[in-house]
């Protein structure tokens, strides 16, 4: 499994543990930026990591900013993406089973270091359940691609 991580100034910190923690369990990632607590605009690493989840050559992303909200919205605008915001592990493995979730945005403000990584590896653990699962992402994709034109 190969993650692709990104945060703003106010997820720097969070991304950081994140990040300790996948090296400590041996798994690949490439870590987008920011690479400091310097205010900077997180549509910046929400569009990299979500263009490198897009085109497949990560499977998934984690993503982090104060909420959690902007960089999911900006990040779900690349077509294709499917990020959704995890504040705790049941959201986490239900949006992995039902929405098929290719990204995990999470607010370095709203939860602590703990569960931000319980989140993490729940989210990573969960396996998508397809069947009618899957019939409604394809109305999700025909929604953008009515839109894309
Ligand atoms: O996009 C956000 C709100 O949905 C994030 O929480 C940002 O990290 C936040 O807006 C950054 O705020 P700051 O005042 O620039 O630190």
């Amino acid at each position: 499994m190969k993650l692709a991580i990104g945060s703003d100034h106010a997820g720097f910190a969070l991304k950081n543990e994140i990040l300790e923690h996948l090296k400590s369990k041996g798994i690949e990632y490439k870590d987008f930026g920011t690479y400091s607590e310097q205010s900077c605009d997180y549509p910046e690493f929400a569009l990299q990591v979500a263009e490198a989840v897009a085109s497949k050559e990560f499977e998934f992303g984690i993503l982090v900013c104060g909420t959690g909200i902007g960089i999911g919205i900006a990040a779900n605008k690349v077509p294709g993406i499917r990020a959704a915001l995890c504040s705790d592990t049941f959201s986490a493995h239900a949006t992995r089973e039902h929405n098929d979730a290719n990204i995990l945005t999470i607010g370095a403000r709203v939860v602590g270091g703990g569960l931000a990584l319980d989140i993490v590896d729940t989210f990573l653990n969960a396996k998508f359940q397809g069947d009618k699962h899957q019939r409604r992402i394809d109305m999700i994709a025909k929604i953008e691609e009515k839109y894309s034109k």
